[in-house]
């Protein structure tokens, strides 16, 4: 089996590192993917994942990388080898799945787009970590077992680091961010429903600079 190389592997943990809270992007209106993550970045936010859930993801993908060019711009919800090839075509720095399958972990070692993998488990942990990963997505974190799970699987794997997501909240943000083995959390608070709507970017920088506030960054 192919081994993720020791350079490809500090890159996916340079990128968990660059920043503490990773928004969760979907973008439902194609004119909204440059002044939302600009109010992102206004407020601070140095990562951008954005979803494949809309038929808008791949192209937001694009535009931001010639818009942002100071950020880190990745894909999320990439579920299949398909989609990987399509997201690293339209310039994406990295990738996120929320589940591994064999295929995708084996594309991801051979990618110049580093990977995330999503995991739920220890099981599906060890087959990412048997190919040479050690940086993970913790998914869907509460309902997963949240901070208790994390503490635990910090027993037999402790040189693995997560970005727990999946309803984690800007209240508890910080206590999953305080574990030893969370470099970044992600999540959809950071980008909230109406205010998209509403076109209200002012209030989603000051959302990302108040969440960032809380945390001491
Ligand atoms: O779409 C994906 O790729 C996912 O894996 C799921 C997202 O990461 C979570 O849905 C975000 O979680 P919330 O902050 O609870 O909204």
């Amino acid at each position: 089996m192919s081994q993720l190389s020791d350079v490809y592997r500090s890159r996916i943990h340079d990128l968990m590192s660059a920043s503490p809270l990773i928004p969760v992007i979907t973008i439902e209106n194609p004119d909204d993917a440059f002044p939302l993550c600009k109010a992102l970045v206004a407020g601070g936010i140095r990562i951008l994942e954005i979803t494949l859930r809309t038929e808008h993801g791949l192209g937001a993908i694009a535009q931001l990388r010639e818009t942002l060019p100071e950020v880190w711009v990745g894909a999320g919800t990439v579920t299949n080898v398909q989609q990987y090839r399509a997201v690293e075509q339209a310039g994406a720095q990295f990738v996120v799945t929320p589940g591994v399958t064999e295929a995708i972990l084996q594309h991801g070692l051979g990618s110049d787009v580093p990977l995330v993998p999503g995991i739920a488990t220890a099981s599906e942990l060890m087959l990412g970590y048997a190919m040479g990963y050690r940086d993970f997505k913790f998914f869907p974190a509460e309902v997963a077992g949240g901070i208790p799970a994390l503490k635990a699987l910090a027993g037999p794997f402790p040189d693995v680091q997560f970005c727990p997501t999946g309803g984690i909240r800007r209240e508890t943000a910080r206590q999953y961010l305080d574990l030893d083995n969370v470099l970044a959390v992600g999540g959809s608070w950071l980008t909230p429903r109406e205010a998209v709507r509403q076109r209200d970017w002012p209030l989603i920088s000051g959302v990302a600079r108040d969440s960032l506030a809380e945390l001491g960054r």
